[in-house]
């Protein structure tokens, strides 16, 4: 079995899958975390892996960058793999000046001037939300493991590069209170919520769009270990349910 998108067979992928944009950032975690990670797809170079962590099934894959990229393998997922979870693990830039580089957040909900949700199944709503099963059992691993989580509204946009004034600051920071901006999470919230299963995105803050403060694309790609191991934990609680 296999899609246009994902080489996998059947029963290749764990029922929770981590998800971080970057395929490097999977590739990363499947060989600093996993025991015994196994190469499921590379199409496209979107690689995704399955493995343990403490002995419990876990997978990891790329989404790539922006909505209708995560929309495509995220709904193949759940549709086709019968995976059951996907936590979003990102990066994200900071709106606010209470969050510095490195700091972990955890998205009650994500809001978007999008229309992928529109165009998807014609839902007008213009936030969407995570599992609060899922993001609970996320709040259990943090607090297990010490790592402190900044929780709140996050921004899904479908641009990086706006031209100056166009960015409606006044909508998305002071009237939907978003903590930061990423590019994904409202498809796969969307996704998750039409075909039954769960979904969750905790990110690492990579850049201030108040300081100007920033991460290399290295640390982005290595370095967000701490939002890893929350996420790798949550998979081995869910796994214990
Ligand atoms: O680091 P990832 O997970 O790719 O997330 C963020 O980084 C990319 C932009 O640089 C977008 O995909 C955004 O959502
Ligand atoms: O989408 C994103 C991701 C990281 N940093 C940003 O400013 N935007």
């Amino acid at each position: 079995m296999s899609t246009p998108h994902n080489n996998a067979e059947k029963g290749d992928f764990a029922k929770t899958v981590l998800m971080p944009g970057d395929p490097l950032r999977a590739k990363f975690i499947a060989e600093h975390f996993l025991e015994n990670p196994k190469l499921v797809s590379s199409v496209r170079n979107i690689l995704a892996y399955t493995g343990t962590y403490e002995g419990k099934p876990v997978s990891v894959m790329a989404s790539g960058m922006g909505m209708p990229s995560i929309g495509i393998y995220s709904y193949e997922l759940y549709k086709f793999y019968e995976v059951e979870n996907i936590i979003r693990i990102g990066s994200a830039g900071a709106y606010t000046a209470d969050l510095n580089l490195f700091d972990v957040v955890l998205a009650t909900g994500s809001y978007s001037e999008s229309t992928f949700a529109l165009c998807q199944s014609g839902d007008p709503d213009d936030t969407q939300y995570p599992s609060e099963k899922l993001n609970d059992t996320i709040r259990a691993a943090a607090a297990k493991l010490g790592i402190p989580l900044h929780e709140g509204t996050i921004h899904s946009g479908d641009v990086f590069y706006a031209e100056p004034g166009a960015v409606d600051e006044n909508k998305i920071i002071r009237e939907k209170h978003c903590l930061c901006a990423e590019m994904e999470s409202f498809a796969l919230f969307h996704n998750a919520k039409v075909l039954g299963k769960n979904a969750a995105c905790l990110l690492t803050i990579s850049d201030s769009l108040v300081t100007h403060a920033e991460t290399t694309a290295e640390e982005r790609q290595n370095s967000f270990t701490q939002m890893m191991k929350v996420a790798l934990e949550t998979a081995v609680q869910l796994d214990q349910e």
